[in-house]
């Protein structure tokens, strides 16, 4: 039998799903991630708030807060604080290495959340960006979305009535966070939004007809 034919390298590239809580991030980062791995591209799957020991403390700080929790410039600079941290010691080093990296969720999770919802203010959000990770940016960004209530439905399946301290927030919060991702999209055409309403598959098929054309060899 022949050998399997090598593959060209491919360049690497920095990947984040976005969206609101439950649209299907965690599953469309995981299926990008073993489509690359079927094509022999090595990729780093990740995750905000965490990717690094100290990262995944600020998380559990974030999402499980003592007291009465933080206010909204607080929780700003320790999502910011978790990001320095990651792409210093995770998502740098991987693109150094010609590993593509694959983040659900990045910066702009904290301009729809804090900036926008929470009110901070974008450019706030972007300074605090600026200082903490040098303003690097992802490649691309899909952002899923999908109608509110089947989202709820697929929540309830998943966790019942469990849910963290920014996820438990309002209708109204999570409306706002919806409506902040998708003006922030109409601004920037790295942002690829996606309907995230079908099935698995679909939804993956969408992403990798906008992978397809980043598959060229590295010069
Ligand atoms: N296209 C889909 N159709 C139906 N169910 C889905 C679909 N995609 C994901 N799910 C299911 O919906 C739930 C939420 O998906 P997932 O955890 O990937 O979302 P998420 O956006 O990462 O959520 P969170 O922001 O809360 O971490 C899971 O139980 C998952 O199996
Ligand atoms: C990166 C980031 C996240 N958040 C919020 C969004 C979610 O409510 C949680 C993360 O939980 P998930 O299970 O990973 O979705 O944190 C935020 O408010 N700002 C951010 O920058």
């Amino acid at each position: 039998m022949n050998a399997p034919a090598e593959q060209p390298a491919v360049k690497a590239r920095f990947i984040a799903f976005e969206g609101g809580e439950g649209v299907g991030k965690s599953t469309q980062a995981k299926r990008l991630v073993a489509a690359l791995a079927k094509r022999g591209i090595e990729a780093l799957l990740t995750r905000e708030p965490g990717g690094t020991a100290g990262a995944e403390m600020i998380r559990k700080l974030l999402l499980d807060p003592p007291g009465t929790g933080w206010l909204v410039q607080a929780e700003a600079m320790l999502f910011a604080a978790a990001r320095s941290d990651h792409v210093a010691k995770a998502i740098k080093p991987a693109l150094m290495a010609g590993k593509w990296v694959v983040c659900d969720r990045f910066v702009l999770s904290s301009r729809a959340y804090q900036g926008l919802a929470g009110g901070l203010g974008d450019e706030e959000v972007k300074t605090l960006h600026r200082i903490g990770s040098g303003g690097l940016q992802p490649c691309r960004t899909f952002l899923l979305e999908a109608p509110g209530d089947q989202v709820t439905e697929r929540l309830r399946k998943r966790d019942g009535d469990e849910a963290d301290a920014i996820g438990g927030r309002n209708a109204k919060y999570h409306a706002d966070v919806a409506r902040g991702f998708a003006g922030l999209a109409q601004d920037d055409e790295s942002i690829i939004q996606i309907n995230a309403s079908g099935s698995e598959d679909e939804v993956h098929a969408a992403v990798m007809h906008n992978i397809e054309p980043l598959l060229v060899p590295a010069s």
